[in-house]
């Protein structure tokens, strides 16, 4: 298969859309096409034949069960640096809350390493693990943003995939996991696991087990369920992707509800710049027709206030023109 075309679905009471499907084995053109035409209308996408080993997925994902299987006790020990480390239903450092606990972890080896100790009883086991699914997941965020240049006719291949190339980018791994919420005395079938929001960073590289829970909102109060599928990587673009192109990909809010009867894990890699790396669209991207929408701030800057605003707050407006 190359590519599935999104089929829209309207019953009663939700839209429901299978997300494009990139196949990237396929021709380079053809994928280059499709990734920008699914970034513009969707800003999700999923990839196969996405070269990341499945034994590699497997082992980091064994690592979050075996995590989040242990006493809270234990798992309260991996807190040694806010935000990063254990949460449980605390996000951020404003007041959010959700039905989820989840290991956010700095995805650059010096902090993998430090982490390891609080983490795992097999630090070198844990260590070795992240740092080949980061690599894997990072090589792949590469390649996926040197195929949007192509598409987006950008001349520089590596205009946004050298961000995160860099030995000082700034991306994290996130590790979550929504335990089923149905007690006796509570019969609704779901609950929010992870509020409404956008990713600040330029990409994000999504696998989960066969459980659904992410949803998709292309208009205000619609919620456009996600399908698991544990084979592929789900694709999204990040605020600072938005900017980059000017605004003609979307940094699309989204959100993860619960199961009533299964548990969900999902494994989350923000593929981010270098704190000090300018936000700014190239100039192929800004024309007469299409003039500059966001000033030029750098990654730190963008940072620091998604980290001061709440989940659901949108913070890429702060920053228009
Ligand atoms: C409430 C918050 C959690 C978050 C930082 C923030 O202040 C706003 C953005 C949130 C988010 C969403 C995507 C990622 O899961 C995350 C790690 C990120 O970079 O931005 C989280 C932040 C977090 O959980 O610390
Ligand atoms: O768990 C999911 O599917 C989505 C989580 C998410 O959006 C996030 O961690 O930013
Ligand atoms: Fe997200």
């Amino acid at each position: 298969m190359v590519v599935a075309t999104p089929r829209p679905i309207r019953n009663e009471k939700s839209l429901s859309i299978d997300l494009p499907m990139v196949d990237l084995s396929a021709e380079r053109s053809v994928v280059s096409q499709l990734i920008v035409k699914a970034c513009e209308e969707f800003g999700f996408f999923k990839v196969i034949n996405h070269g990341v080993p499945p034994e590699t997925i497997a082992k980091m994902e064994e690592i979050g069960h075996s995590f989040f299987a242990k006493p809270v006790a234990q798992k309260k020990q991996a807190t040694p640096a806010s935000p990063f480390g254990y949460g449980c239903k605390n996000i951020g450092l404003n007041g959010d809350m959700g039905e989820v606990e989840y290991l956010l972890l700095n995805a650059s080896p010096p902090s993998i390493s430090q982490m390891s100790l609080h983490i795992s009883n097999d630090p070198s086991h844990f260590r070795c693990t992240v740092r080949q699914y980061t690599e894997e997941v990072r090589r792949l965020a590469c390649e996926i943003l040197e195929v949007m240049a192509e598409g987006l006719g950008v001349p520089d291949a590596w205009a946004f995939s050298g961000m995160i190339r860099d030995v000082d980018s700034d991306c994290v791994l996130r590790l979550n996991h929504y335990p089923p919420t149905l007690s006796d005395r509570d019969t609704s079938n779901s609950k929010v696991g992870f509020g409404e929001h956008s990713d600040p960073q330029i990409l994000t590289i999504l696998t989960s087990n066969d459980v659904g829970g992410l949803q998709i909102s292309l208009q205000d109060g619609v919620w456009i369920p996600v399908s698991p599928d544990p084979s592929a990587f789900c694709v999204n673009v990040g605020d600072a992707l938005q900017v980059m192109t000017n605004g003609r990909f979307k940094s699309v809010r989204h959100r993860a509800m619960t199961n009533s009867q299964r548990s969900r894990m999902s494994m989350a890699y923000f593929a981010a710049p270098p704190l000090n790396a300018w936000i700014v669209a190239p100039p192929v991207m800004v024309t007469p027709d299409t003039p500059s929408l966001y000033r030029a701030f750098t990654w730190a800057e963008y940072k620091k206030a998604a980290y001061s605003l709440r989940l659901g707050d949108s913070r890429i407006d702060l920053f228009s023109k």
